[in-house]
């Protein structure tokens, strides 16, 4: 069984590693979206996965250092493309929930990186 929840966060990047020419070398935001993927047998008692509860315990933190915040300035989030977002929040997160199956992240409703620990 697969189980999905979702978290925004607003936050100021730049992306320093591409020309100056291009527009994301600039200093921007986004509304960005998380999506935490967890996969595991539903509990015979509870009828969870994971209690969703749980999963927003384990990742407020991160959310928290990440809303409202120049990523750029956050440590290993130097380059923080979607990409990279999606690894930070993998490394930060599976500890504590591993039945962690996939992170997506969204810095616009039609684009995203989706990262599975490969
Ligand atoms: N593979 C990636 N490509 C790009 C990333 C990324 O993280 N991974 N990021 C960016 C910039 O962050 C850029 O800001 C993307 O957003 P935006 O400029 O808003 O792109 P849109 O196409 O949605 O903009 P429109 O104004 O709607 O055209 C670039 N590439
Ligand atoms: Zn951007």
């Amino acid at each position: 069984m697969k189980i999905t929840q979702a978290f925004r966060f607003e936050a100021a990047h730049r992306l320093p590693n591409v020309p100056p020419t291009h527009r994301c070398h600039r200093m921007h935001g986004h509304s960005y979206r998380v999506e935490l993927q967890l996969q595991g047998d539903v509990d015979a008692t509870t009828g969870f996965v994971v209690d969703f509860f749980e999963i927003e315990a384990a990742f407020g933190g991160l959310l928290a250092q990440l809303d409202h915040h120049c990523l750029n300035d956050i440590e290993g989030l130097e380059n923080p493309t979607a990409e990279n977002i999606a690894i930070w929040i993998w490394q930060r997160t599976k500890p504590a929930l591993p039945q962690l199956a996939q992170v997506r992240v969204f810095e616009t409703p039609d684009c995203w990186a989706e990262y599975d620990g490969a």
